[in-house]
């Protein structure tokens, strides 16, 4: 049985969600024909700056996130990024978006000059994702859960994400009960997306690799990954 206040959080972070989205004139490049290694790289690279633009306007509609520490919101961001893409591609991937960038998308990573060492994780990461048929409210909170994630560097005040991931973790469990009880488990599978993280330490040794080979980075992005 859900609260009043869950259910108010619910819809507030789902309409968060649904409003702060990449703009169409981005995600349409994507469709354009052009396939060498060099293009695929730009236009990943336009892309995920622009996801991490909607990531942040995002974040700043997480109930409470505004009341934390100044430092730690940077810090909680910086951190969480990736794992917030990873999330975001991943339901493009698994067919979960009517875009039509499913097919485009992965050919592009596959061919954005990453090392293959990285393509199996990430795409086994990518099947798993999409065998788990999320609804939108259980993306919403997930990456909500994973933007709250405490124990991430230079986070300060500690206790207080904490709190606030506790808050969403609570609805997101009884949500997975309501929404597909005949999977008690289902909760405790969404917990395994902890290879997020292994990703993460993935990501970057891609960042390095294809720093060395020249590959060119936004200031944005060169931000929030501490490249350059
Ligand atoms: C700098 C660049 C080369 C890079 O470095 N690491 C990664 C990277 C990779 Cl290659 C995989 C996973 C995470 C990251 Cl950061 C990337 C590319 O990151 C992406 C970020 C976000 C999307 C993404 C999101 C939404 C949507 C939608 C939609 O919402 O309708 C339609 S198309 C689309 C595309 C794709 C790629």
């Amino acid at each position: 049985e859900i609260t009043k206040e869950q259910r108010a959080l619910i819809k507030a972070i789902l309409a968060a969600y649904d409003r702060h989205q990449i703009p169409q004139d981005v995600t349409k490049k994507l469709l354009q024909e052009q396939y060498s290694a060099e293009e695929n790289f730009l236009l990943l690279t336009e892309v995920a700056t622009s996801q991490v633009q909607v990531l942040v306007e995002f974040t700043k509609n997480i109930p409470g996130f505004l009341s934390l520490d100044r430092e730690d919101q940077i810090a909680l961001l910086k951190g969480s990024a990736v794992e917030a893409m990873f999330l975001r591609s991943a339901q493009v991937l698994s067919k979960k978006m009517p875009s039509g960038h499913t097919e485009v998308l992965e050919e592009r990573i596959r061919k954005s000059g990453m090392s293959e060492e990285f393509m199996t994780p990430m795409f086994n990461f990518y099947k798993s994702i999409g065998e788990l048929h999320m609804t939108q409210e259980e993306q919403a909170l997930l990456t909500t859960i994973t933007i709250l994630t405490p124990d991430r560097p230079y986070v300060k005040s500690h206790e207080a994400v904490e709190r606030l991931q506790e808050t969403m973790l609570n609805v997101l469990r009884k949500l997975c009960v309501l929404q597909h009880p005949q999977e008690p488990q289902y909760f405790a599978r969404l917990g395994r997306l902890t290879e997020l993280r292994t990703l993460h330490h993935y990501h970057a040794e891609m960042l390095t690799s294809w720093k060395t080979n020249d590959h060119k980075f936004t200031p944005l992005l060169c931000e929030i990954w501490d490249v350059q």
